[in-house]
């Protein structure tokens, strides 16, 4: 494990707005009984040489304390003297990172998306076409017809990170995991924010048109 002096001015502007986004998601409860991770990378980037800002595991997320974050390496090491744990997921977001190079990973727990990645589960994938908040994902073509990857839950977290490049599309800045919840990115915070908000809207969309349809 080797440290790494991220400058005092670089960590605070990323833990001011991590900060800032997770106060958001609590106040819509996206993080129940300690569930959902954050991260924000800071400085440069290479495939093989990150390191972004997480949320620390197991913490009540819908309070603010000076323990919320610390940051970490490419392998999802601590890369500071820190008595904090990086998120037990960590590695899905360094996985993420690495295949993206996007700034910002999201990662929340809601009714729809553990429903929809239930329903499609088998399939491997959710299939949208013709929802406008597809344009959120910065795609514009008319009708649009996208897919979101739905990976396996499994209890072992390498596991799935190792899966993660298998899935991802380049297009779609999200992956479901079954019964679990979404993995949401972009190459900023605010962009992984309207990714989240716009797969959120479309997967209570998908659960409440199947209803309708059944009724
Ligand atoms: C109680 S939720 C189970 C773990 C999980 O899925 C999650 O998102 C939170 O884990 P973390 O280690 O990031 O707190
Ligand atoms: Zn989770």
């Amino acid at each position: 494990m080797s440290f790494v002096t991220i400058p005092l001015e670089q960590k605070q502007a990323v833990l001011q707005e991590l900060g800032g986004i997770k106060e958001q998601f609590a106040a819509r409860h996206w993080f129940p009984g300690t569930s959902g991770n954050l991260s924000l990378r800071v400085g440069d980037y290479t495939p093989d040489n990150f390191h972004f800002a997480i949320t620390a595991s197991g913490k009540d997320k819908s309070v603010s304390t000076p323990s919320d974050f610390l940051f970490v390496d490419q392998e999802g090491h601590p890369c500071e003297a820190t008595g904090l744990k990086p998120s037990a997921e960590t590695l899905i977001h360094c996985e993420i990172y690495r295949e993206t190079g996007c700034g910002a990973v999201f990662h929340v727990h809601t009714v729809f998306n553990n429903l929809v990645s239930e329903y499609f589960g088998e399939k491997g994938a959710v299939p949208i076409q013709g929802l406008e908040l597809i344009k959120a994902f910065n795609i514009w073509e008319e009708n649009a017809a996208i897919t979101i990857p739905v990976l396996p839950n499994y209890a072992e977290i390498p596991r799935i990170a190792e899966l993660v490049s298998g899935v991802l599309n380049p297009a779609i800045p999200g992956i479901l995991l079954r019964g679990h919840g979404i993995y949401a990115w972009g190459k900023n915070a605010f962009e992984a924010k309207r990714h989240l908000e716009a797969f959120e809207f479309i997967f209570e969309y998908i659960y409440r048109d199947l209803l309708l349809r059944k009724s």
